[in-house]
């Protein structure tokens, strides 16, 4: 009785114990070991738990074939429980080396092994566990994997020896290191003759935890398994290696390129192995740590091209040596994670801009090189990018703490971690502190590195020109590229970019900005610009409402914007929304669709008609009258409309429209300006919406106004979503379904208030209505001819309503910026440039407008004729001449 060997097993209850093994090990247990097990029991009776457990067995089991393992070694077989499941676990040509004392528990369980066919895989060594390692280490053997169950005493012994024995990558597996749970236990409780072995695995698993020759995985299993994957252990070697690559790399750029793809190749290659071999290949393991240098070496490249490379250089080395003690004492404290952990927890994947090709850097950073940023950060008080680092290191190390990182550091102290194309949070986060790092700094080559979702245009240019978008067509990019810019897009997954992420962009040194209408353009963006040198920034959009052009003008940086490009493109996609309103189409179509249609009905989608109802437009400007031109001229809608001011060319257009129409015997249009909005809004059968939002128009269209309009009116906005209270809207459809809207733009964009997107009487588009292909390239065209217009110290085009000289494509446009709205607060120059247009009616006028070029003292005179609209006898070239001869007069 005093010599019982306590049942095996740590779990919490016997009871739970029995759940695993009848769930799910006894099921899956092999006849023959289910045979063993028992002949093992009767003839042993409690010594039989010497045996491994049958969960142990399948785990076993299950290892060998992850691994595939084929040449294996098994240390203590007893009768032979592990044996057997490895036997039965290998392919058939594996080969297991088998050594114990005691041959007569070994031939016991041999029956079973033999009948189960899987002997000839067995080669019983019947010794003692060294003399028989020591043996194999003499005879050079490798093994795949490794199974110690013996003398528990010497265990350390034997580990010593495996390491010899297992390949680089291969398994050792240490049985019983828990020894029944006692190690966690005072000696006092723990039976006498358990306490020899209890000692010796408490001081062996504490090795082992400082082992960093093994990747250890302590699994409770049984009593305890401890897990061992062999590494590479180079050493002072990787200083050296480290030292020579760096300055391999360093000295010659193409080799740099050249040693990166090597390291792609390695990679490539080394998981084509781990794959090929199941990571015990020592060929893939060396491959791993070329590439991890190789890797390192190319970061570091690439940070010695900012900072001066002696430093780099000497602080690499520092670090490196400092890192392994800081591995021996973090070991020393931890008792378990070494360094090598935290160094192959932190491999990093990221991409730089080297000129303008990209380089992807798989970068496997160790500890000193994470400390290295660390520092650098510091030195150059760049304490925001800390965080990232951090976050990128704790990310690494695990998922939950970056979640903790990101809350405590992110969004509580209110910074943004920039998360850009998610690949893992901590690559992006590491790209992002080193694009930072890169782009803060003041030389040549922080403007070339940039996070990979920047696109490069004439790397050299002189003045540096960033767009937050891609645009639509390439000649905005040869524009500027013609103007000595370099030009950088941006091409971040990220659909709005933050204010964050565009300081980023802008960096130390940028001379202008071509922006997008959902970005934030206030204070800080143009703080930041202005302090990178800045001088220009252009919404590729009409409306700027997203602009703060007061903080602007305070840093001096002019606003462009592109009007009339895009002037009839909305303008047609207003009438759509009309039309589509109108007459019902997209909840009909929405019917055809769901197979609803049995045929044509009286009642069926019955919608307005326009003919002879009144249009009112609401803001006539530029597009407002665009769309009031299309609606009474295409549908003979009579027009009201209101407007700060008075629209005269649309009464014109309407009048002579009207007598066009009576003159051929049709009822006429009419038009009228209304004093009031609320006039439009009672009045109107359509009412499109066009002004500025600003503040006399945020929510014109509220809840009282809304109930002003005709029950079964149609309302549609093309102009900005605030301009409506669209929580009003959402009511007002509710309570009127024959009220119908038309809506491009949204209050809050990208969403929808609640409600609206259920109404049938709405129709929703995600703000396209500037979107044709000729009017976004243009639009593109003319952001990028503003910025560079200023940033060229060209004057301010002088008719922002009249910009078809910059969008020409088969002429250079004019040494001008098309339209800078806040030209006049900073005092820029206006162009004398005049446009002699096409439809100049005769040489007659022509002539005329050569004396006004002499008058004015133009500098020069463009001509954009239609010669097919000239008068006979006014050809192109009499054009040119009378041109040229006003331009010689002047
Ligand atoms: N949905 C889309 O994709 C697009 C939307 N837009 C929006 O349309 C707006 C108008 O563009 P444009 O016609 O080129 O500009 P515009 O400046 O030619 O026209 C705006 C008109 O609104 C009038 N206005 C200003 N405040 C008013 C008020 N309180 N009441 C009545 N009228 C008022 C102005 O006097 C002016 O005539 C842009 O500011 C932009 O926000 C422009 C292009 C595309
Ligand atoms: O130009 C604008 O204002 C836009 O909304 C672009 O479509």
């Amino acid at each position: 009785m005093a010599n019982e060997i306590p049942t095996k097993g740590i779990l919490k209850t016997e009871a739970l114990k029995h759940y695993i093994l009848e769930t799910s090990a006894y099921p899956r247990e092999h006849e023959l070991l289910k045979e063993l097990r028992k002949a093992t029991v009767q003839k042993y009776g409690n010594l039989s738990e010497m045996e491994v457990p049958v969960d142990e067995g399948l785990l076993l089991s299950m290892l060998l074939k992850i691994t595939n393992a084929k040449n294996t070694l098994e240390l203590g077989v007893f009768t032979g429980y592990s044996l057997l499941s490895t036997a039965l676990a290998l392919p058939d040509d594996g080969r297991i080396t088998a050594i114990d004392i005691d041959k007569e528990a070994y031939e016991m369980g041999l029956e079973f092994i033999k009948k189960a066919g899987v002997d000839h895989k067995i080669n019983f060594i019947h010794s003692d566990g060294i003399k028989a390692l020591d043996q194999l280490v003499k005879d050079k053997k490798e093994f795949d994997f490794a199974f110690a169950d013996a003398d528990k005493s010497n265990y350390v012994n034997f580990h010593e020896r495996l390491l010899k024995l297992v390949k680089v990558g291969g398994i050792i597996a240490f049985d019983n290191t828990l020894w029944f749970g006692f190690v966690a236990e005072d000696e006092e409780g723990v039976p006498e003759h358990m306490r020899e072995y209890r000692k010796a695995l408490i001081e062996f698993n504490k090795k082992l935890a400082l082992d960093t020759r093994v990747e250890v995985s302590q699994i409770s299993i049984g009593d305890g398994v401890t897990l061992c994957r062999r590494l590479v252990n180079w050493g002072y070697m990787r200083v050296l290696l480290n030292c020579v690559a760096f300055a391999v790399c360093f000295s010659n750029k193409t080799l740099f390129s050249l040693l990166y793809f090597f390291s792609f190749c390695c990679d490539a290659v080394d998981g084509w192995c781990a794959r090929r071999f199941n990571q015990v290949s020592t060929f893939g393991a060396v491959l791993d740590m070329v590439t991890d240098r190789v890797s390192t070496a190319c970061l570091l490249v690439v940070l010695s091209q900012v900072y001066r490379p002696s430093l780099v250089f000497l602080s690499l080395l520092a670090l490196d040596i400092a890192s392994h003690w800081l591995q021996m004492y973090s070991t020393f404290l931890a008792g378990k994670s070494s360094h090598k952990d935290v160094e192959d927890s932190t491999s990093w994947l990221f991409r730089l801009y080297y000129g303008n090709r990209i380089f992807m850097c798989y970068c496997c950073v160790s500890c000193e090189v994470v400390l290295y940023i660390i520092l650098l950060l510091i030195a150059k008080n760049q304490t925001e990018n800390l965080l990232n680092v951090v976050v990128a290191t704790l990310t690494q190390i695990s998922p939950l703490s970056f979640l903790l990182a990101l809350t405590l550091f992110g969004w509580s102290m209110k910074q943004t971690v920039n998360i850009i194309q998610m690949k893992t949070a901590s690559d992006v986060c590491l790209r992002s502190s080193l694009s930072k790092l890169l782009l803060h700094r003041n030389t040549l080559f922080s403007a070339m590195a940039k996070p990979v979702s920047i696109e490069v245009y004439n790397p050299n240019g002189k003045y540096r020109v960033v767009s937050t978008k891609p645009m639509p067509g390439t000649r905005w990019i040869n524009l500027l590229v013609d103007q000595g810019c370099r030009v950088e897009i941006c091409h971040l997954k990220k659909t709005i970019l933050s204010v964050e992420d565009i300081i980023n962009l802008i960096g130390n040194r940028c001379d202008g900005v071509i922006g997008q209408l959902t970005e934030d353009w206030g204070e800080t963006l143009f703080s930041a610009l202005s302090k990178a040198g800045g001088k220009a920034f252009s919404n590729m959009a009409v409306g700027y409402n997203n602009v703060d052009v007061e903080a602007a003008n305070k840093y001096g940086i002019a606003v462009g914007n592109t009007p009339g490009v895009l002037t009839e493109t909305t303008a047609e996609l207003a009438a759509s929304l009309s039309l589509a309103a109108a007459r019902r189409i997209v909840e009909a179509d929405g019917f055809m669709r769901a197979g609803l249609y049995e045929g044509w009905l009286p009642h069926l989608f019955v919608g307005n008609l326009l003919k002879g109802q009144t249009v009112g437009v609401i803001g006539a400007g530029r597009i407002g009258s665009a769309y009031a031109r299309m609606m009474v001229e295409g549908f003979k809608m009579n027009l009201i409309y209101f407007d700060l001011y008075q629209s005269t060319r649309l009464e014109k257009f309407v009048t002579a429209y009207g007598q066009f129409l009576k003159a051929n015997g049709e009822q006429p249009v009419t038009w009228k300006r209304a004093s009031s909005m609320e006039e439009v809004l009672r009045e109107a059968d359509l009412i499109s919406l066009h002004p500025v939002l600003d503040k006399t128009t945020y929510h014109l269209v509220n809840k009282e106004r809304l109930a002003m309009m005709k029950k079964e009116a149609i309302l549609v906005n093309c102009s900005r979503g605030p301009v409506i209270d669209e929580v009003a809207l959402v009511n007002h459809l509710r309570e009127n379904p024959m009220f119908r809207v038309g809506l491009d733009v949204f209050e809050e964009e990208p969403f929808m208030k609640p409600g609206l997107a259920d109404m049938k009487n709405a129709i929703v588009v995600p703000h396209i209505a500037s979107a044709s292909k000729w009017t976004r390239e243009g639009m593109a065209t003319l952001a990028a001819l503003n910025v560079v217009g200023k940033i060229k110290g060209y004057p301010i085009w002088s008719d922002p309503n009249r910009v078809d000289p910059f969008l020409n494509e088969n002429a250079s446009p004019p040494n001008a910026s098309p339209s800078i709205v806040n030209s006049k607060a900073l005092g820029l120059p206006v162009s004398k440039l005049v446009v002699a247009l096409a439809r100049a009616s005769g040489s007659f006028r022509l002539i005329t407008l050569c004396h006004r070029i002499k008058r004015t003292k133009t500098r020069a005179i463009l001509l954009d004729y239609d010669g097919t609209s000239m008068p006979q006898g006014t050809s192109a070239i009499l054009c040119s001449l009378l041109a040229l001869k006003a331009e010689r007069e002047r």
